[in-house]
């Protein structure tokens, strides 16, 4: 039977990248999603963005919300202190199967932890099961249904502390009007846009940098 989008991106990273070099899995990936096929990774612009957030920061606790093929993963784990944790969560086995491989292959395996199903279920449980009291920094670049649900869910379980900064994907296109309308009016967050582009395209797109002020 035929291979999956994701089968044929880990293809590429396995051919194209080194192992135990992340740079070189983040370049494997763009340079597939440039001239292959088109996959729905932050990508290189917007991911020069993450970055930055994540450099200024150096954040312990991470959580990232909507793994895919693990490109994102990679991006922020590749930036951390070998004591910080970063959990991810993906609902979809499939993608989870391609970014564990994925990840393994940047080397990234220790610091990060892939946790299969979906956020509802398990942001709920991520101070019993992972022993997290707050997280320092969150990605959301899941679904953009769940974006504000599980923003109120994080805050209604003590996840978030004063200074945490939440980091949004795609807040344009697709667009999450309903969390971008929460975030900047709430007097819980400090908010604002990094205008950028839809991964490998020319239309618009951007991230939303909020913090918390408890
Ligand atoms: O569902 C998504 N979850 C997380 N990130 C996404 C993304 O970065 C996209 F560009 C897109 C996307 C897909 C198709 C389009 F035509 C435009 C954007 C979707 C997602
Ligand atoms: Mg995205």
């Amino acid at each position: 039977t035929r291979s999956t989008r994701p089968q044929r991106l880990l293809k590429a990273v396995r051919k194209h990248a080194a192992r135990g070099d992340p740079q070189s899995v983040i370049s494997a990936i763009d340079h597939f999603c440039r001239h292959s096929e088109w996959a729905m990774n932050i990508g290189d612009e917007k991911g020069s963005i993450l970055d930055s957030v994540v450099s200024e920061l150096n954040p312990e606790k991470v959580l990232e919300l909507g793994t895919y093929c693990g490109y994102s993963t990679v991006r922020i784990a590749r930036l951390l202190p070998p004591g910080a944790r970063l959990i991810t969560l993906e609902f979809n086995a499939g993608y989870a199967a391609i970014a564990r491989q994925v990840i393994a292959w940047a080397g990234l395996e220790d610091r990060v932890q892939l946790v299969e199903g979906a956020s509802e279920d398990w942001i709920p449980r991520m101070k019993e099961h992972f022993g997290i009291e707050t997280f320092d920094f969150v990605f959301l670049d899941h679904w953009k249904d769940r974006y504000l649900p599980d923003t109120k869910l994080m805050e209604d379980c003590g996840l978030l502390r004063k200074g945490t900064v939440l980091l949004a994907d795609n807040v344009i296109c697709p667009g999450v009007p309903d969390y971008l309308q929460y975030v900047r009016n709430s007097l819980s967050y400090k908010s604002c846009y990094f205008k950028s582009h839809l991964e490998y395209t020319k239309a618009e797109d951007g991230l939303e940098k909020s913090v918390f002020l408890g």
